[in-house]
């Protein structure tokens, strides 16, 4: 799915009411009766005392207004707040005037706020993706009233006081919603950990906004779900054998962290990979022969960590990184890998501590072979670059960093992004707190270096299915184990079944 930015969304809108020639607040009854079926769905399990609606002067309150009259017409205690305003949009004033005279519509006023029970459910109207400034004034008011109502608050769009694609400055008003319900697609705003506390849940309905226009607009960001990868994953043919899905050698464990040469290992393997060879120190032989029988060791002379860099020619990818460590001597493999990858057309997945190697090191940040994978939670990924102000910024830095290196990062997270060298950002759907756990990144990179392995797959395509089933299988994982309980292997168990459901 593609996200659009405020003025996109503003546009898709425009190019819908022209295509099917309707009117706009046409358009809006669509996006209300969705927001209003959606809500009925939810208050119908409680039992609903009182329904506030405070609405804004734009078109978000018109969809408020529009709202109110759905949730009357069918039965609910509604009362609408209006904020006083110069101007109101025409389809705030069509609505107002549909709204039946029964409701009860009051304007607030400064320092005379409606009292809301905690029981109370609110819907934010008050602003939505025409917010052009912060709150201030009686609108801040407001919503600082609300947050600290303890009223369960649905917003409409956006949680009011929240741009779009922006920073808002931090002590600004925003709505703390516990619901945010949105039209057609994602805003990038749902999907930074640091709005979390407004937007809480999201989902967005469909109101048939136009496809084609969708489809011809370019957009920086895309939100991956099953329906993005249809078609990217292609079936294993009848014929194929271990050569057809790559040869793929893991760099990974020192002493007191094979376990996470192990967890790459099996995710390898469980990828689907044709053929795994692991270069481990000498203290892992018998672990991973032991714990992975289908691998096989190549094993360091040196005893506790990764000194020598073997012969590449056998393989199509290779992975480093897990559990490896950063002694000088293995820096220095890094360093090797990094120079010949690409003379022996090898595709690199880069983890963990070969990450914070480069991160000492980073003029080898200038050796990073074509098409190179690197996977850093936002840690790693500080060490790579520079402390981020915020959420946004961290995302122009991954794209930056994407640009000038020619590579792909996947920024790990709750909706992990994957920066292209090309520029757009893919930002994963799947995945649970559960996978919060010592090792999950482990697979994530034995998976990932099992997709670049199988040279059917272009380097956009393996990142992206890599980063959706580990995802799904986590998810897989956490219906059996719950979030509490799950750990990496859990992980690792389920992704043979995550993929199964990507084949098509
Ligand atoms: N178009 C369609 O067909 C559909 C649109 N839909 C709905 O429309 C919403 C977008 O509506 P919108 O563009 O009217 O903007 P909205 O968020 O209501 O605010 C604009 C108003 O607020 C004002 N204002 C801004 N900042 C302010 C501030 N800090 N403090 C005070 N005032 C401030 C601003 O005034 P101004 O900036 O001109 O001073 C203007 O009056 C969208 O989120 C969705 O819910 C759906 O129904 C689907 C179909
Ligand atoms: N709240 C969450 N929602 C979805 N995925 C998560 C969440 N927390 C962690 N993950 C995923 O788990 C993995 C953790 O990786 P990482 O931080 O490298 O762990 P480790 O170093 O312990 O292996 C990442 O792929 C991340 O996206
Ligand atoms: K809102």
């Amino acid at each position: 799915m593609k996200i659009l930015s405020a003025d996109q969304t503003r546009a898709a809108d425009q190019a819908t009411i022209k295509a099917e020639g309707i009117r706009s607040d046409e358009l809006m009854e669509r996006a209300a009766s969705a927001f209003s079926d959606w809500l009925m769905d939810r208050l119908s399990l409680l039992t609903p005392h009182e329904v506030h609606i405070f609405c804004g002067p734009g078109n978000n309150g018109g969809d408020g207004l529009a709202v109110a009259r759905h949730l009357h017409l069918a039965g609910y205690a509604v009362q609408v707040w209006l904020l006083p305003a110069d101007k109101y949009s025409p389809d705030f004033t069509v609505n107002r005037q549909r709204l039946p005279t029964e409701v009860l519509c009051t304007h607030l006023k400064p320092k005379k706020l409606p009292s809301v029970s905690p029981k109370a459910t609110v819907v934010d109207a008050l602003f939505g993706t025409g917010l052009s400034r912060p709150l201030a004034g009686l609108a801040a008011e407001v919503v600082e009233h609300l947050n600290d109502s303890k009223a369960t608050i649905y917003a409409i769009d956006l949680p009011s006081g929240l741009f779009t694609d922006a920073p808002q400055p931090s002590e600004s008003a925003v709505v703390q919603a516990q619901y945010t319900v949105g039209f057609e697609l994602p805003k990038l705003a749902y999907l930074l950990p640091q709005n979390a506390r407004f937007v809480g849940e999201w989902e967005v309905l469909p109101i048939g906004l136009n496809t084609e226009f969708i489809h011809n607009t370019d957009v920086d960001n895309h939100f991956v779900n099953t329906a993005f990868l249809t078609g990217r994953y292609p079936k294993r043919p009848k014929f194929a054998h271990k050569g057809t899905f790559g040869h793929a050698l893991l760099l990974a464990g020192s002493y007191g962290k094979v376990g996470a040469a192990v967890l790459a290992a099996r995710a390898c393997l469980h990828g689907g990979v044709g053929l795994l060879t692991v270069r481990t120190p000498a203290v892992g032989y018998t672990i991973l022969q032991t714990a992975v029988p289908e691998a096989m060791a190549l094993t360091d002379p040196a005893t506790d960590f990764v000194t020598e860099l073997p012969d590449l020619k056998p393989y199509a990818a290779a992975g480093i990184g897990p559990g490896l460590g950063q002694e000088e001597s293995t820096a220095n493999v890094l360093c090797q890998l990094l120079r010949k990858a690409a003379e022996a057309s090898l595709a690199l997945v880069i983890d963990a501590d070969a990450l914070n190697i480069l991160g000492t090191h980073r003029e080898l940040l200038d050796d990073l072979p074509p098409n190179a994978l690197l996977t850093p939670h936002p840690k790693e990924f500080e060490r790579l670059t520079e402390p981020a102000h915020d959420d946004y910024h961290r995302l122009e830095l991954l794209r930056d960093f994407c640009a000038r290196h020619r590579c792909y990062c996947v920024l790990k997270g709750a909706y992990t992004a994957l920066g292209t060298p090309e520029g757009p950002l893919y930002f994963n759907s799947t995945g649970n707190p559960g996978m919060g756990t010592g090792g999950s990144g482990d697979v994530l990179t034995g998976l990932l270096l099992a997709l670049r392995a199988d040279q059917r797959l272009s380097p956009l395509d393996a990142a992206l299915l890599g980063i959706f089933a580990h995802g799904r299988a986590g998810d897989l994982a956490a219906q059996q184990t719950g979030e509490a309980g799950l750990i990496a292997g859990d992980i690792v168990r389920f992704i043979g079944p995550a993929l199964a459901e990507l084949v098509s």
